[in-house]
């Protein structure tokens, strides 16, 4: 059993700096509303309400994090996962979404505790402009980077392929050579690779 299937809830914040001190490892999960980010933790945890996830897209406003249990110190988490709400959402107004990229942006960069950082791409809409600006932050925070193309069930696997190539590509100047791999929640594809990179920031020492 992986560990990531044990996190838990562990606390929410409207804002950066409302977000516990730094305490242990953290992963991220970053992307635009509606990639499937809900989806992707809920799987990667095992667990169907984890994350909430809506079919409404901008529903998740609030940063969540969740604890991944130490198996040697129940007391306190070995690392965490930390949902950060999508960007881009149409309705949201303009103005609430330059403040929010600026608290991503945030976050990104001076958050010590960053171990990692899961962009998530709709893997048939590719890199957007708004994805585009985010990979700026995610290229000068520099952190370690995995890209999830989600939803790829609903493509062939040739096409999957190419989607890799191609956003991989786009990506390289500012982030060099990123894993990018094709995951998809309700087929399961990626999943022990993405799981495996994660836990591997959460703890090089575990062997999942
Ligand atoms: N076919 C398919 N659909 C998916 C997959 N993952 C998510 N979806 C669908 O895509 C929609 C958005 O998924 P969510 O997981 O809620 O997306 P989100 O990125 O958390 O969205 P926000 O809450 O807006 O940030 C839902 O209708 C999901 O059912 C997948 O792997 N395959």
């Amino acid at each position: 059993m992986s560990l990531l299937h044990r996190a838990t809830f562990y606390q929410s914040a409207s804002k950066v700096s409302q977000l516990p001190a730094p305490r242990g490892p953290e992963v991220c999960f970053v992307g635009r509303s509606n990639a499937g980010k809900s989806s992707a933790i809920n799987v990667l945890t095992n667990q169907k309400r984890l994350a909430y996830s809506s079919k409404t897209p901008g529903r998740t406003r609030l940063i969540n994090m969740f604890g991944i249990p130490d198996p040697l110190d129940p007391e306190h988490p070995l690392g965490y996962l930390v949902d950060l709400p999508g960007y881009g959402y149409a309705s949201v107004a303009l103005a609430a979404q330059q403040e929010w990229g600026r608290e991503l942006g945030n976050y990104l960069v001076q958050r010590p505790s960053l171990a990692g950082v899961v962009l998530l791409i709709d893997i048939r809409r590719g890199i957007t402009k708004q994805d585009y600006g985010l990979v700026e932050w995610i290229a000068q925070a520099k952190r370690p980077v995995l890209i999830l193309l989600t939803k790829a069930d609903k493509l062939p696997y040739g096409q999957r392929q190419k989607a890799i190539a191609t956003i991989r590509k786009e990506v390289a100047t500012q982030l060099g050579d990123v894993e990018t791999i094709a995951f998809s929640a309700t087929n399961r594809i990626g999943l022990e690779e993405a799981t495996e990179k994660i836990l591997n920031w959460i703890s090089p020492q575990v062997v999942p």
